[in-house]
């Protein structure tokens, strides 16, 4: 009998799978704009001083390294829910929400996903935006929920395909999940505007769907982290019960120290605290507990007034700096004589720019330049630098003329 089951070989992640590829490339003109991590000036990971700050405090505490509980570190699990939900929310006030520590975005994702699979009394589908972040399908779909799928990314405009989305989103059978990015949509880059949103969230009623908000980039899109939920506060304030994930890899750096969190906004308080003894049963064993130096650093920046206020600048910093990389990105390409319409480079928003580019286009990206990217076309922007724009807007316009 065999020790070890007969799998065959995985497939290398879309994503991560374009890092490997890239570190084996020895052109040092190379650009890896396949993940999602922002990049300052120089091309090199951004720690926030804010970060380094709290680090210290942390050092300075001789804080002890105890398990924290279940639903993680409580400071932290409040203040993300203020961050999300705003200071004064009602929702928090009456007791509505219940907000857990997760392993990031993507473990806060799965918490709900199998919390739904368990708990929802509606049909166990989830409909995600075509496209979507490419790891939504397994993590809902190994949380044991049915994926589905509904217009949302019009490839003839690079933007939203606002009529596809609405009518899709009106035939989805009434009590089913939607997921909505709440910010900074991943891969397209591209935001329904308030007014769409709006018209969303009435259909999204009306169908009697349970959307669930993946919020990995709040603060990062705009700069303003009340900006960047928006919709998520529109949809609550409409009335709407809501999941949301929320994650600091992006607005606070804190990639590889997994800080998320999951929320439910509940109907009362008493669903609210029904739900969390059910969390905790689902969590406890998937991870008993989560890691508490991420939470700490998180916690420190948010509810340390002079680190918050800090933080927000480095937000703006971020954000800036990637908005300034995408119109550098247009006016080069008219400087290579492209006379392409490329404006959905600068209409689009975040980490992410969904270039409109072929699949045999993106394979000469890589070939013939060394430019490293998703093979749907989407370079995330916070790989560009001043020092390489121009090139990249060569070697896209050589591509595409
Ligand atoms: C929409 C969305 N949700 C959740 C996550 C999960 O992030 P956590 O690191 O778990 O907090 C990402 C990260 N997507 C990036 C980062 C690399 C990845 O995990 O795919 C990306 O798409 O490049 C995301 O884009």
């Amino acid at each position: 009998n065999k020790l070890v089951v007969e799998c065959g070989d995985g497939t290398p992640d879309p994503i991560l799978g374009v890092t490997e590829a890239f570190k084996r490339d020895s052109n040092p003109n190379k650009m890896n704009l396949g993940v999602g991590a922002y990049r300052d000036d120089e091309g090199k990971p951004y720690v926030l001083p804010t970060v380094r700050k709290a680090e210290a405090m942390i050092a300075a505490g001789n804080m002890d390294h105890e398990y924290l509980g279940i639903t993680g570190l409580p400071d932290f699990t409040k203040a993300s829910a203020k961050l999300a939900f705003g200071d004064d929310s009602e929702v928090i006030s009456g007791g509505r929400n219940i907000t857990v520590q997760g392993i990031s975005g993507t473990g806060s994702l799965r918490i709900g996903g199998n919390f739904l699979a368990r708990f929802f009394p509606g049909s166990k589908s989830v409909y995600l935006p075509t496209p979507s972040w490419g790891n939504h399908t397994p993590i809902f779909r190994d949380s044991g929920l049915e994926v589905k799928g509904y217009r949302y990314y019009d490839k003839n405009t690079c933007g939203f395909d606002a009529a596809g989305a609405m009518e899709d989103i009106s035939k989805i059978p009434e009590k089913s999940i939607i997921i909505l990015h709440a910010c900074a949509h991943n891969p397209t880059g591209v935001d329904p505007k308030p007014e769409q949103w709006k018209e969303l969230g009435k259909i999204i009623k009306d169908r009697q769907l349970f959307p669930f908000f993946d919020m990995a980039y709040q603060g990062f899109a705009s700069g303003d982290p009340a900006k960047d939920a928006w919709a998520l506060r529109h949809f609550i304030s409409e009335g709407h019960t809501v999941a949301l994930a929320q994650s600091y890899a992006k607005n606070m750096g804190l990639y590889g120290q997994r800080v998320g969190a999951f929320s439910l906004v509940c109907s009362d308080a008493d669903e609210a605290k029904r739900c969390e003894s059910q969390l905790k049963i689902i969590i406890r064993p998937m991870y008993s507990n989560p890691p508490m130096n991420g939470a700490r650093i998180a916690n420190l920046i948010m509810n340390t007034p002079e680190l918050n206020a800090e933080w927000k600048k480095e937000l703006e910093l971020m954000s800036g700096r990637i908005i300034s990389m995408r119109t550098q990105l247009v006016d080069n390409l008219r400087k290579e004589g492209s006379n392409r319409d490329w404006s959905h480079i600068t209409d689009q928003i975040g980490m992410f720019c969904f270039t409109g580019l072929k699949p045999d286009q993106v394979e000469r990206m890589t070939k013939d330049f060394s430019v490293y990217l998703t093979k749907d076309g989407r370079i995330s922007v916070a790989g560009i630098s001043s020092k390489n724009n121009a090139y990249l807007a060569h070697a896209i316009h050589e591509v595409t003329k």
